[in-house]
């Protein structure tokens, strides 16, 4: 079932403002986030925070990227751009998330009234308004406030079940219906009172200052995965597939991290996840590097088998970063291999509603270039309740009980941020 797209309403023409500001001021991006509709897209102390609406669309369906992608050229082209510090990320910028799936879900693309913004030595401030009104002023702070009395649940499956579906499709993959499927499943964590999304995503950025920790309506996590970054005419990406849990103990770290990099079962889901990327980039690009080998990447709770694919891409003028990652989602780093047949198996057989879990979240410009994650390990926040998301590649030889395990451990990061400081 495809649901009809949202009709996008005609944009207001937005007068738009970016002005230096002494990067000192700005080395804790977080603190000064208000409560009012907060976005964030920050890794190791850069990035961007935003907050307030100045304008924002809603899409869904299976041309979700594409709807939300002709609003943005039209407000891009409308609007009256006075930027001093010209720099990605200066100027006219919206932030998105996109459904994992044509249906259900939605997708929402919002540009806030005020941004600010850090990339080394360079900070800003960046101020929209719709033309004839006038700019809002200051957004009062008030404290942030910690999750309390905060309790976890089953969300769609319990543990069993869950394990029951990933052997259903180990099964399928040995009888040869496809080679790789990314299987994901929920829990539920109540509060006290509605959660200040503020508090998780301070943990989040001080735990897992490699990651990228972001926010965009309701949905928030920290993601090592890199969907892609295009500036100035070069795009990356950084793949993850193959993972394997830390302990705690160094020297034993090191050597399960020599095992991930010798494990067949995971460069083989690794493989997959490559490929998939290299392939739906290809088109773009007049050149690309794609590493033979993966690396490890380290994270405080798993390791990953991680490659970075790097292209020159011939299209900037006239593909927007929103439309590649249209062309790369869903990778099978988070579908599976063949991602059609994938991706009808996760319809299927895994009984939840991934929304907008595992789809790209991330910024555009008025260039189009951007950055997007892929929305792995993270929460929706609706009131008083966090669903927690969390999903494992399975191939043929996986086991239902370590694919648990794993779950679990990916399910750290947002956990830890809702029940400590
Ligand atoms: C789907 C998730 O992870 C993907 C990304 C990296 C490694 C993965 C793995 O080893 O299974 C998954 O494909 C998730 O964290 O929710």
């Amino acid at each position: 079932m495809t649901t009809a797209p949202t009709p996008t309403p005609a944009p207001a023409r937005l007068v738009v403002r970016t002005e230096a500001v002494d990067a000192s001021t700005l080395d804790d991006l977080l603190g000064h986030l208000p409560e009012d509709s907060p976005v964030t897209w920050l890794r190791q102390g850069e990035g961007l925070v935003g907050w307030g609406i100045a304008t924002q669309v809603r899409t869904s369906g299976s041309a979700r990227f594409r709807d939300a992608d002709k609003w943005w050229s039209e407000v891009t082209a409308q609007a009256d751009v006075h930027d001093a510090v010209d720099e990605p990320g200066t100027g006219l910028v919206a932030f998105g998330s996109f459904a994992f799936a044509d249906a259900p879900g939605d997708s929402v693309l919002t540009v806030p009234s005020v941004v600010l913004g850090r990339r080394g030595a360079v900070a800003w401030r960046t101020t929209v308004h719709a033309e004839g009104a006038s700019p809002s002023g200051p957004t009062p702070m008030t404290p942030v406030v910690r999750p309390a009395g905060v309790t976890f649940s089953d969300g769609a499956l319990d543990s069993e079940s869950w394990m029951g579906v990933v052997a259903d499709a180990v099964r399928r993959i040995q009888s040869g219906a496809l080679e790789k499927v990314v299987l994901a499943r929920d829990l539920v964590a109540t509060a006290d009172t509605d959660v200040d999304v503020r508090a998780p995503l301070a943990h989040l950025a001080s735990h897992y200052p490699t990651c990228w920790t972001f926010h965009v309506d309701g949905l928030f996590g920290a993601t090592p995965e890199m969907l892609l970054r295009r500036e100035r005419g070069l795009v990356t990406s950084r793949v993850l597939a193959g993972t394997i849990r830390r302990t705690g103990d160094d020297e034993r770290d090191l050597a399960l991290a020599a095992t991930l990099a010798r494990s067949s079962k995971d460069l083989e889901e690794h493989e997959y996840a490559v490929r998939s990327v290299a392939d739906a980039l290809e088109p773009h690009c007049s050149s690309m590097n794609v590493p033979e080998a993966p690396f490890v990447l380290h994270l405080p709770n798993v390791m990953h088998l991680a490659t970075d694919v790097n292209g020159v891409v011939h299209d900037a003028a006239t593909v927007s970063s929103l439309r590649l990652a249209e062309a790369l989602h869903p990778s099978a780093a988070v579908g599976g291999t063949p991602t059609a047949v994938a991706t009808e198996l996760i319809t299927e057989i895994e009984q939840m509603d991934r929304g907008r879990y595992a789809g790209p979240v991330g910024w555009i410009d008025a260039r189009g270039d951007g950055e997007w994650g892929i929305a792995l390990r993270s929460g929706r926040v609706e009131g008083n309740r966090v669903r927690l998301f969390a999903g494992c590649g399975i191939v043929g030889d996986s086991a239902p009980e370590a694919e648990l395990a794993e779950s679990q451990a990916k399910f750290v990061p947002v956990r830890d941020a809702l029940t400590r400081a």
